[in-house]
């Protein structure tokens, strides 16, 4: 299991923010992206997610390995929070016990029969990582997953990660929250900016002067 990254290049709204982006991502791995706001954090995992076209560059990795996890959580706002992840793990094949284990895991049993539309923003949160569980996908690619999270639930989820590390897993994540995660590598991808005088995340005179 790896998935295998070589002279990548993405593009947002067609213009192009990241070129000659090349990286590897093994079974038990973890990666995290670094780099100033606009760099292309978003852009790089909807791209790897299929969500947008690349430029150019090839991405390898095993059938039906991916599970996407960003800002808009996918919940379906009148189902439970018992029901979105049944039917997630309908989709996926997975079973009861995947459910059980993704409430147990984001401490979501207590709330298993609330709609997901009466769940507070940091509970939503907890539900659309729970969903990665039922997926039963190896490579999680994960935009700022602890948004909304208070010190508690970045804990738990920093021991869903290690676990899902553990069991052969891998993530690669924009995050500017520390999880705990000492074997995590880093990926800083300010090196990569595209070099299209056009591209919205070279270096402009706001980000010299604060950035
Ligand atoms: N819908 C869009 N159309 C055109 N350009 C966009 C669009 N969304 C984002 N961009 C631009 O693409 C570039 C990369 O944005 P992206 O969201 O990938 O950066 P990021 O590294 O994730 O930033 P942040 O740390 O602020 O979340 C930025 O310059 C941004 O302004």
């Amino acid at each position: 299991m790896e998935m295998i990254v070589e002279d990548l290049a993405v593009a947002r709204g067609g213009v192009p923010v990241l070129e000659g982006l090349s990286f590897r991502l093994a079974a038990g791995q973890a990666l995290i992206l670094r780099g100033p706001n606009g760099v292309g954090k978003t852009t790089l995992l909807r791209t790897l997610a299929g969500l947008q076209p690349a430029l150019g560059g090839r991405v390898s990795l095993p059938a039906e390995s991916l599970a996407y996890a960003a800002h808009a959580d996918g919940l379906k706002a009148v189902l439970s929070v018992e029901e979105n992840l049944r039917f997630w793990a309908a989709i996926h094949g997975t079973g009861t016990d995947a459910v059980e284990a993704a409430l147990e895991a984001m401490d979501l049993r207590a709330l298993r029969g609330r709609m997901a539309a009466n769940l507070s923003a940091g509970q939503k949160r907890r539900l659309g990582l729970a969903r990665l569980l039922v997926t039963g996908r190896a490579i999680w690619l994960l935009d700022e997953p602890t948004v909304s999270l208070d010190a508690g639930s970045v804990a738990l989820f920093g021991a869903v990660v290690r676990a899902h590390l553990a069991g052969g897993g891998a993530a690669l994540m924009a995050t500017h929250i520390d999880l705990g995660l000492a074997e995590a590598g880093v990926l800083d991808l300010t090196p990569f900016r595209a070099r299209s005088p056009m591209a919205g995340g070279r270096v402009g005179a706001f980000d010299e002067a604060f950035g």
